[in-house]
This record gives structure tokens, C-alpha cells and sequence, in this order.
């Protein structure tokens, strides 16, 4: 049902183009689009392509014109393109509260006057897997070019960045999809073999589609289907630079086609084409069914491999073709799960790159995404974005989850800290375009006879009206069996509903090859059954039309519908519904949507069914079938302001104004810059009196899930002794960690300092007595008490324990489940700063996995004061350089203590190691360990250079 996040997003091979909507539909009103005999049109023409300029205008239609019952509001001044670009546009949708009900609508600003800061081109790159065109070939000739069908929000919505009011200059890089060899128009079709049509499809040479079986008057100049897909084909270069003159300009903006084949060499003269569906293989029988709650048996994981490494190479064909095509300050918004791995490949590439990701299907739970055997590559493929977009909350908070507890990376709801960068997520559910919808919907002769047609048929009845592809996902099994129990329940309606249920043969790869054909068997014998116990000679309560509708004839079945029924068991955004909506607009029938729909979040006023319970479903057809006029008309203003106002256009504008906002507070605020190494070499060589100040856990090792295995490594030892054995340098730990475990790793290099306990505890260097700066009579009572509390919580949280020094006290929960342990930890940090924290004198502090405990007249920053007073802080006698380095809270009391001395700023050089965008007092940031021992080697170095 869901067309926005369909996985083909094309027809099957040898079928016939499925319902068309949106750009599809404008552009086949052009006929030459539609025949592959023809000479190819210009794109241009594709402009004027538009619904009927004369075709009643759904904003035109005010009250009291309508011929069909209550009335839509008046909505005619809003303006056309975008419902709120002028003023009084806005005006009218705060008059209708269409404003602050749902996402703003942001005015179309040129992004470069609203950002200076990110010094933009003006250039939008839209990746996505494929054109919005199915490509014909003959060499030599010009392309043919046909509407490719379903993702019709997306193609509208490259149409719109693309339209004139646009301050964009847009570009599209997608795939051509499986280019098919133009067919002689006068040779005589081939019989397609059995076995290489979708299951249930008919023969395209066998028979034409059954007129007289369809609901509607079946559209009989429907072509049959171009023959499937020949193996092998050669296109020349000259051929490629034909394509790319004939896309470039066109409704959609330029098209820069990416050729996916084997050839590893660039430029190819001639590129082969060979099973040119196994660029769909990884993304269609992995990852859809995956996104989608489905797991398959398991395999030897032979051809899986090979799918993946098709697509890897999918995913770099596109990087090179953008790359290419890249200019600074260009913005690439990068679609759906196709091309994964995209955003990381370019950001390597380009690091400065600006890049935004949106997932149009749902994203499952953690626990799903875990069993996915490449689900790190393909999570931190994502994370190369600036931003990644879901259709609901639900998807963003599952994707924030999953990066937390498949990669360790912290998140909250705002995003996930990713390889030293903030990666945003957000929610952007999509829209679509209503006005092109409304129009194509109203007024056409051939639409209104459907429309006139159809309620003819079903006189004094009640049309429920399902529409959906025949996947597993969509739940059209689970719609028969509560269509069955709606009239086992409610007898009365017997004989005077019918189900108008129509499916579109599978997109879903796995499924179209499924030799069994098992759902299309299931439903046929869902349907035997119901019409065998309900229905008699003259009449069936389910009409079955497995076929695709012409435009006319779907969109005459959303308008005659006195009920729409979506049961989808999993869907990322349910165009169908939307469209609907807008079909309704003077009926007003109720729509029945599964909150399994990603759109159910966004369309409260529809009525919400469970599609797995069968009775709740079948209670809300007869609710929906039984609601009265003016409860019908209210519950469909609601959804019908939110469709008219939440556009297709209004969601990419939403989309960028984010990622651009998003990306210049990042730069101007948050940034901490990377540790500027020549500067630091310069002063260090320069001064004569140096103090370093090393934290130990996640800043000279990398932090490790069991804290007794954080041991340092013989490459840090030896820099730390090569460091210290400089008569110039005063070298410090600085730690939690306790005596003992300083001792046992570090104690045996005399040179250097030790601080233990978060300043509890102190050892100068050359001397192994250590001095407790900690010492109070009530440290038993208090450890006691926190002890306590900290073992409640360990009962309580699988994984958990405590770690006991000598004064501090640690929880750590790093082995429990993340998100269960983080919460757990705010939980007893409260417990404990109500009760402990109060009645001593001590710290409540949050590190990383673990919460503290220790006195509050104590801590790092207590002992970097101490250090630099040590040294004297007047001229001549103060270090000339510091280097102070730490990663979590506890650090920052060390670059807090540092700011308070007046020395020269090119002293002094506080180093938070982590993200740059952590939220810090450090001037500066290193990504990990090995950066901090990197660059303490390459001071050594330079200390050699020096003798
Ligand atoms: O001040 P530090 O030297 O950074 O020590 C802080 C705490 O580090 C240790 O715990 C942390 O590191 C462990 C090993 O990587 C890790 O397993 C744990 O989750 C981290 O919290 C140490 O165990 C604590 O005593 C220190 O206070």
C-alpha cells in the first residue's frame, strides 16, 4: 500500500506499469511517454505535464458547490505551490489552526542568505536508488523514457526542490534501474516463459487483462508489458552521453544516471549490463524484510556475500558519481536503504562534506537490527551523515537505541555521538502532494464515469475499499479474516457491504520468487471462504482484483469508498491513506488505519486498529460504517488540514531548514577543535618548564567493558617514561583508579607523579609513599551508607557491581543492558544526593558507565591547582607548558582549575579526548587514546630532534 518506501519502486518485469500517482501520473498524460515506440520526449515537455490547468481545482471548490454532500472547508487562497509561502496563505491556515497543529510551514528562503556561516552553494544532490524514469534502449537511438512507478512522494517531492520557487539548484544521481532493449513495435511478442513471470501474474502475450473481472471499467488501452529483462546488453559511451543529455533538465532537475555494472576500470568505453537485478538483491531480501520485521531461515550465507558485495559496490559507483559532481558548499541528501553505506563513502572522501540521510520504511528494534550480520558496517555506513531523518519516533528512538547497544556509541533522543562527530536525528513524516492528488482526482470525464460507474454496481451497499501490493507486510490476509469476523459478528450487514479489494502483484524480491506463491494462495482461499459462507448466486461480499488500476480507476475507487480499510502489519509511511484523505474530500467516509503504519503517529483523527486483532478490527468496521454525518466530517477535517498542510514540499523543506540549522550551531557553538599538534610542538620545544597531567581510563587507554583489564600497554609505558625522563618535564596521572592499581602499573616508573581517588590520594614523584589528602573521621560511615544504596541497585541490575577503594566507591553498570543501566543509574543517583549526598559532606558523580562516590573537598581540579602553584605562578618561574589531558566529568574539574591562572593562552593546552562536540572546558579535543599516545610520541620526538 505504502508506495514511499516501496522496495522496487518499479514494476516487475513484464508487467504492466502498477497505479500511478503523482509525477507518474502527470507524465502519463503525455503519451509518448508510455509508448516505447515513440521518439523520446524532451524532459522539458515533462514541465508542462501538469494536471489540467481547467480540471476543477480542489482549492477552488468552495462550500456550497460541492455536488457530493458536506463540503470541504475553503481553502482556495491557499496559495498553490506550497500552502503557506505568502502571507496570506499563512494567514488563512492560522485562521484554519493549520498552523502549530502539525510541522510548521517554513517559507522557501534562500538557504544561502539564512546560512552564510556554511558558505553553501546553493547546489541540492538528491541520492536515490533509482531515476524516476524505466529506461528503453535501442543503440544508437534515443532513449525511451516511462514513468517509473510507486516512490511518488519522493519523485514529487525532487520535482518540487526542483521547481522554479525553489532556491535550490537540484540534482538527482539514482540508478537507471534495469534498462530494458526497446521492443520492434511490429514484431510479434514472445511467449515469456512460466517461470520468469511474478507469481500470479498473467502472461503478457497470453491474454489481456480481464475486462470484466475488474470493479471498474478496466483501462483497455493498458499496454501488456514490455518483455522481461534481456541479459547482456552493451551500451556504448556515446549512448551514456545521449541519456545524460536527455536528463539533463527536466521536473525533476538535472539526472545524473549511476551505470552499475562489473567494470572496475574508468572510463569504460562500453559498459555490459548483466543480471541487473542483483543491485537490488542485498537491500530487497536483507535489508526490507529486516526493516520490516521479517527474518528469513538460515543460509550457508554464500550469496548473501555476493549481494553484499554488490552493494558496496552500489554505494561507491554512487559516492564516485557524486563526487564528480561535487562542488564546496554543495548539500547531498542521501534516500533510503539502498545506499546505506553512502553517506560514510563520501564523508571519507570529502570530510567537510555536507550530507543529510532519510529512511522512508520503518527501523525495527534493536533486537531485530542485532541479528543482521552486518549491521555494524551498515549502522556506522549511516553515521557518516550530518543528519539522518525517520518517518515516526518510534524508527529515530530505535535507530538512537541500536547505535548504543550495537556500537557503544552514546545517544539520546537528539542523536548519537558518533567517531568524534554528532550525528542528529530527527522526525520528518512525509507527505504528499495533495493539490496534484486533488486535481487528478476531480473532474476527469473518465473518473467521474468510474466514479458513477461503481456506485452502480454496488447501489444500496456499503464499499469498503482496500488497495494494496500482495506482500506480506501490507496485512491483506490479516483485512480477510476481520472482513470474515465483521460479518460472522455483526449479521446485520450481511449483503449489504462489500470488500473492493484490489492488489498489485509483490516488490518484494524474496517474495516475487517465491515458487509456492504462498500469500496469493492464502488470500485466494481467505476470499473462496468468505464469499462461500456469505455470499449467494447474485452477489459476493469480496470482490478480489488481483491487477493493477490505471490512475482513473484507483483514484474513482478512493472517492466511492464508504470506508477505507489499511491493516499493513508493517509500513514506514502509508501514502494510500493520504491520498484517500484527499479522495474523501466530500464524502468523508472514516479511514481504518493499522498503527502499524508509520503514518498512524501523524493521522490521529483516523480510527486505529491493531491488525492482529481480528474482533477489535471488525468492531471498527461497524463503528466506521455506523458513524454519523457530522462525526464523520469532523474526524475528516482534521486529517484533511493535516495533508493539505504537511505536503511533500513542506517535508523537504522541513528536512533541510533542519540539517542546515543543525549543522551552522554545530559549527559556530559547539565545535571543539582538534588538538592544533604543530602548535603544540612549537611551544613545547620552546619552553623550558613543562607540566603534564594525564587522566588514565579512556584518555591513555581506550575504555574496556572489564576495568581490571584496562591495563596500559607497553607503547604507553615506554612514551610515559621517555616523557618523564626529560629533567624538563613534571609528568602526572591523575585518576580514580585507587593506590594499588596505579601502583602495580605505573609505580615501577619513579619519574613520574601519581594522584589516586579523584585527588583522594597523592605520590610525588620518586617516592612511593603516598600521602592521603582525603582523611576524615566519618569516611566508613558514609561509604557504609553508600554502599547500600549502590548494592540495591546491583540486585536490581543484571550485569552491574562495585568497585570499593579506599575512600571512593564505584558503581559500574557497563555489563548491564545500556539503556536499562543508564536508567538505573539516574535512579540511584538520585536516591543517593537525596539521602547520602545531603547528610555528607560528599560527590555524587557520573562517569562513564558508572556512578561515585567520593568527598567533595577533594578532586582533580583541587590537584591541578596544586601542581601549578607547586611550580610558582609568577613569570620566570611558572610552567611555560601545560599539557592537561582527560575524558569524562571528572576531567573537566582539571580544565576548569587550569582557566583560573593567568597564564599566557599558548601555554596552556586543555585536551577533552571524545567527540568534538562533547560538551567540554577543554580548548581542545583528541578522538581517542591512540591520539593522545600519538601525539605524546611525537613530543618526544622532537625533544630528540633537539639533542
Ligand atoms: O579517572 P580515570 O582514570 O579516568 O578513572 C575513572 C574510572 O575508571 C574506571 O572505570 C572506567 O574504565 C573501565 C575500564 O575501561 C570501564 O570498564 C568502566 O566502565 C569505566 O567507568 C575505574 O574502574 C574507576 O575506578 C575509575 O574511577
Amino acid at each position: 500500500m505504502s508506495d514511499s518506501e516501496n522496495p522496487a519502486a518499479d514494476v516487475p518485469d513484464g508487467q504492466p506499469d502498477p497505479v500511478l500517482v503523482g509525477p507518474g501520473l502527470k507524465a502519463l498524460k503525455q503519451e509518448a511517454y508510455t509508448d516505447a515506440t515513440n521518439a523520446t520526449p524532451s524532459l522539458d515537455a515533462d514541465k508542462k505535464s501538469q494536471p489540467d490547468s481547467d480540471a476543477p481545482s480542489y482549492f477552488a471548490n468552495v462550500p456550497g458547490t460541492s455536488t457530493e454532500g458536506i463540503d470541504s472547508p475553503d481553502l482556495s487562497s491557499i496559495p498553490e505551490k506550497s500552502q503557506g509561502t505568502t502571507s496570506s496563505g499563512q494567514d488563512l491556515l492560522r485562521r484554519l489552526s493549520l498552523v502549530g497543529e502539525s510541522s510548521p510551514v517554513l517559507p522557501e528562503v534562500d538557504p544561502r542568505t539564512q546560512h552564510p556561516e556554511l558558505k553553501l552553494s546553493g547546489r541540492l544532490i538528491s541520492a536515490a536508488f533509482c531515476i524516476p524514469y524505466k529506461l528503453q534502449f535501442q543503440a544508437g537511438s534515443d532513449w525511451s523514457l516511462k514513468p517509473r512507478s510507486g516512490s511518488s512522494a519522493l519523485f514529487d517531492s525532487f520535482a518540487d526542490l526542483a521547481s522554479e520557487d525553489s532556491p535550490w539548484s537540484h540534482t538527482l544521481v539514482g540508478w537507471t534501474g534495469e534498462v530494458e532493449p526497446v521492443l520492434d513495435a511490429k514484431a510479434p511478442l514472445q511467449p515469456v516463459p512460466a517461470n520468469k513471470l511474478p507469481p500470479g501474474s498473467k502472461n503478457p502475450t497470453a491474454s489481456p487483462i480481464n475486462k470484466a473481472a475488474a470493479p471498474v471499467p478496466v483501462n483497455a488501452t493498458q499496454k501488456p508489458p514490455s518483455h522481461p529483462l534481456v541479459d547482456g546488453i552493451s551500451v556504448e559511451r556515446q549512448d551514456r552521453e545521449k541519456l545524460d543529455s536527455q536528463l539533463a533538465s527536466g521536473r525533476h532537475g538535472r539526472i545524473l544516471p549511476v551505470w552499475l555494472s562489473d567494470a572496475s576500470e574508468e572510463p569504460q568505453d562500453t559498459i555490459v549490463l548483466k543480471d541487473q537485478g542483483r543491485w537490488r538483491r542485498y537491500s530487497e531480501r536483507e535489508l526490507y524484510p529486516l526493516l520490516h520485521y521479517k527474518q528469513h531461515g538460515p543460509t550457508d550465507g554464500r550469496s548473501e556475500r555476493r549481494w553484499w558485495a554488490d552493494y558496496i559496490r552500489l554505494n561507491q559507483l554512487f559516492a564516485d558519481r557524486i563526487v564528480q559532481d561535487y562542488q564546496e558548499g554543495d548539500v547531498v541528501w542521501v534516500h533510503d536503504y539502498h545506499l546505506f553505506l553512502l553517506p560514510s563513502l563520501l564523508r571519507q572522501r570529502i570530510p567537510d562534506i555536507y550530507v543529510g540521510f532519510f529512511l522512508h520504511s520503518p527501523f525495527p528494534s534493536s533486537e531485530f537490527v542485532r541479528c543482521l550480520p552486518k549491521r555494524k558496517e551498515i549502522l556506522t555506513g549511516v553515521l557518516g551523515a550530518n543528519m539522518i531523518g525517520f518517518q515516526t519516533f518510534s524508527y529515530s528512538r530505535h535507530f538512537s537505541s541500536c547505535c548504543t547497544r550495537v556500537l557503544g556509541f552514546d545517544s539520546n533522543s537528539a542523536g548519537v555521538d558518533a567517531y568524534g562527530a554528532h550525528v542528529a536525528v530527527d522526525v520528518f513524516p512525509i507527505g504528499i502532494d495533495a493539490r496534484a492528488i486533488q486535481k487528478a482526482a476531480f473532474g476527469a470525464q473518465e473518473i467521474e464515469k468510474a466514479v458513477a460507474g461503481i456506485r452502480k454496481l454496488y447501489a444500496g451497499r456499503k464499499i469498503i475499499v482496500g488497495r494494496d501490493r500482495l506482500d506480506s507486510v501490507r496485512g491483506v490476509a490479516q483485512k480477510l479474516q476481520a472482513f470474515e469476523l465483521f460479518l460472522e459478528r455483526y449479521p446485520e450487514w450481511r449483503e449489504k457491504v462489500v470488500l473492493i479489494q484490489v492488489t498489485s502483484p509483490t516488490s518484494v524480491e524474496e517474495e516475487k520468487e517465491d515458487p509456492e506463491n504462498k500469500i496469493a494462495g492464502q488470500i485466494s482461499n481467505l476470499v473462496s471462504t468468505i464469499n462461500g459462507r456469505f455470499g449467494s448466486l447474485s452477489f459476493s461480499p469480496v470482490q478480489y482484483y488481483p491487477q493493477y488500476l490505471s490512475p482513473h480507476e484507483y483514484f474513482a475507487l478512493l472517492r466511492v469508498a464508504d470506508v477505507g480499510l489499511i491493516t499493513t502489519v508493517r509500513d514506514g509511511m502509508n501514502t494510500t491513506s493520504l491520498e484517500y484523505i484527499v479522495c474523501q474530500q466530500t464524502n468523508h467516509s472514516p479511514l481504518i488505519l493499522s498503527e502499524f503504519s508509520g503514518t498512524a503517529g501523524t493521522l490521529p483523527g483516523a480510527i486505529h486498529i491493531n491488525p492482529w486483532d481480528l474482533v477489535g478490527v471488525a468492531g471498527a468496521i461497524d463503528q466506521a460504517l455506523k458513524m454519523p454525518a457530522p462525526q464523520r466530517r469532523e474526524q475528516h477535517l482534521k486529517l484533511y488540514k493535516h495533508v493539505l498542510t504537511n505536503t511533500v514540499g513542506a517535508w523537504s523543506r522541513q528536512f533541510l531548514h533542519r540539517l542546515l540549522t543543525n549543522l551552522s550551531s554545530f559549527d559556530q557553538s559547539v565545535a571543539t577543535p582538534a588538538l592544533d599538534r604543530a602548535k603544540v610542538v612549537r611551544q613545547y620545544r620552546k619552553a623550558r618548564k613543562r607540566l603534564f597531567m594525564f587522566d588514565y581510563d579512556g584518555t591513555l587507554t581506550p575504555i574496556v567493558k572489564d576495568p581490571q583489564a584496562a591495563i596500559p600497554s607497553d607503547r604507553v609505558l615506554r612514551t610515559l617514561k621517555t616523557l618523564s625522563a626529560d629533567p624538563r618535564n613534571a609528568v602526572w596521572i591523575i585518576s580514580g583508579r585507587d593506590q594499588a592499581f596505579l601502583d602495580e602499573w605505573m609505580g615501577h616508573i619513579p619519574e613520574l607523579g601519581l594522584s589516586a581517588e579523584h585527588g583522594c590520594f597523592i605520590r610525588q614523584p620518586g617516592s612511593d609513599d603516598w600521602k592521603n589528602l582525603a582523611d576524615k573521621p566519618d569516611i566508613k560511615e558514609w561509604q557504609k551508607e553508600v554502599f547500600d544504596v549502590f548494592q540495591h541497585y546491583t540486585e536490581r541490575t543484571g550485569g552491574s557491581f562495585i568497585e570499593r577503594k579506599r575512600v571512593a566507591l564505584t558503581w559500574h553498570y557497563r555489563r548491564s543492558d545500556p539503556e536499562y543501566g543508564k536508567f538505573q543509574a539516574q535512579e540511584c543517583r538520585k536516591a543517593l544526593e537525596d539521602t547520602v549526598a545531603k547528610k555528607w559532606d560528599v560527590e555524587v558523580m557520573a562517569g562513564k558507565a558508572n556512578l561515585e562516590v567520593r568527598p567533595t573537598f577533594v578532586n582533580k581540579g583541587f590537584i591541578a591547582t596544586r601542581l601549578v602553584n607547586e611550580y610558582g605562578t609568577e613569570p620566570g618561574k611558572a610552567p611555560e607548558f601545560i599539557l592537561c589531558l582527560g575524558d569524562d566529568f571528572t576531567d573537566e574539574d582539571m580544565f576548569r582549575a587550569l582557566q583560573k591562572f593567568d597564564l599566557p593562552q599558548d601555554h596552556v593546552y586543555s585536551v577533552t579526548v571524545g567527540a568534538s562536540s562533547k560538551q567540554t572546558d577543554a580548548n581542545w579535543h583528541l578522538l581517542e587514546p591512540a591520539d593522545v599516545i600519538n601525539t605524546i610520541q611525537m613530543l618526544n620526538q622532537s625533544s630528540n630532534q633537539d639533542h
